[in-house]
C-alpha cells in the first residue's frame, strides 16, 4: 500500500491514495497504520478518493450526494482509533497540498468534499494553505473535567463537536495525559476539548484533546472553535492568531464563515510491506 506522510502544524497524517475507492480500510487497519511504535504513526488517516467513487449514502439529507458534486476529490478522514470524523481542518489543508504536489490538482482554489460538506481551499505551488471552514455554530455553555477540576466553556460545532474552555494559567501547565471527562448526554457523539488562554489582542495559546486521537499538537477545527469561544460565542468579525504546540495558525471570522490558514507539509512517502496490514 502506497502512503505519504504529512502534517499541518504537527497534526500528522498518513495519506493513502485510493482514487478508485478500492481500498477496504477497516478500523483495525487505521489503528495499525497510526500506531507510533508498531506502525507508521499519525493522528489520523486521509484516504484520497474520487468523490464519484465514494458510497456516502444520504450525506446531505437530499437522498444522495449532490451536495458534494462540485468536488473531484473526497477526503475520507479517520481518527487514530479507527473512528470516522466529519471534518479535519488541518487534514483538509494537508490533503490539498498532497493533491497539488502529486499533480492531481493545480495550484489555485477549488473545493474538496468531506463528510462535513464542501470545503474551499486556496493554495500556491508551495507555502501556506487556507481553507474556508464554513460557519461555526456556537451551541452555548458546556463543561468537562480534568483530574477532578471542572472547566467551563463554549460548545461549538464545526461539523464536528467541540468544547472550547478558557484557562487562566499557561496551557503548558495542564496535564492532558488522560482524557477529559464529560457528560455523554451533553455530547452524545463525543467531543474534542480545547483549552485556550488569551495571550494578546486576538491572540490565543491552545492545547487540545481530540476525540479519537488523544492530545494532538494542533487541531484546525479546534482553533476555529477556540476563536469563536474567545470572541464571546460570536462568529466575529476578526482575525485571530492561535499558537498550538506544533506552530501557529490564523483564524479569520467574518460574522458568517470562517477561514483557517497555516502550513501544510509533506515529509515522506513509501510503501507498507506486503501482508503487514
Ligand atoms: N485534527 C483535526 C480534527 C480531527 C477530527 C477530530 N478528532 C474529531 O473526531 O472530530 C482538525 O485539524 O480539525
Amino acid at each position: 500500500m502506497r502512503f505519504v506522510k504529512g502534517h499541518g502544524t504537527e497534526n500528522d497524517f498518513v495519506i493513502l491514495p485510493d482514487p478508485d475507492g478500492v481500498l477496504d480500510l477497516t478500523a483495525d487497519a487505521v489503528v495499525r497504520l497510526c500506531d507510533r511504535r508498531a506502525g507508521i504513526g499519525a493522528d489520523g488517516i486521509l484516504r484520497v478518493v474520487r468523490t464519484k467513487a465514494m458510497d456516502l449514502g444520504d450525506i446531505d439529507g437530499s437522498g444522495g450526494t449532490e451536495a458534494l458534486d462540485g468536488a473531484e476529490w473526497f477526503m475520507d478522514y479517520r481518527n487514530a482509533d479507527g473512528s470516522i470524523a466529519e471534518m479535519c481542518g488541518n487534514g483538509v489543508r494537508v490533503f490539498a497540498r498532497y493533491l497539488v504536489d502529486s499533480g492531481l490538482a493545480a495550484p489555485g482554489e477549488w473545493d474538496i468534499a468531506t463528510r462535513g460538506g464542501l470545503k474551499h481551499v486556496t493554495l500556491g505551488p508551495s507555502g501556506d494553505v487556507s481553507v474556508d471552514m464554513g460557519t461555526p455554530v456556537p451551541l452555548g455553555p458546556g463543561e468537562a473535567s480534568l483530574a477532578g477540576a471542572v472547566f467551563r466553556g463554549e460548545r461549538v460545532s464545526m461539523g464536528n463537536p467541540h468544547l472550547a474552555c478558557p484557562v487562566y494559567l499557561p496551557v503548558a501547565a495542564l496535564d492532558l495525559s488522560r482524557a477529559p471527562e464529560f457528560d455523554p448526554q451533553a455530547f452524545p457523539d463525543g467531543v474534542n476539548v480545547e483549552f485556550y488562554r488569551p495571550v494578546g489582542e486576538r491572540h490565543l495559546e491552545m492545547r487540545v484533546y481530540e476525540r479519537g486521537s488523544g492530545e494532538t499538537r494542533s487541531c484546525g477545527t479546534g482553533t476555529v472553535a477556540a476563536a469563536v469561544a474567545a470572541a464571546a460565542g460570536t462568529t466575529g468579525p476578526g482575525e485571530w492568531t492561535v499558537d498550538v504546540l506544533g506552530g501557529r495558525l490564523t483564524v479569520t471570522l467574518d460574522g458568517g464563515t470562517s477561514h483557517l490558514r497555516g502550513p501544510a507539509v509533506l515529509v515522506a512517502e513509501g510503501e507498507t510491506r506486503p501482508g503487514w496490514i
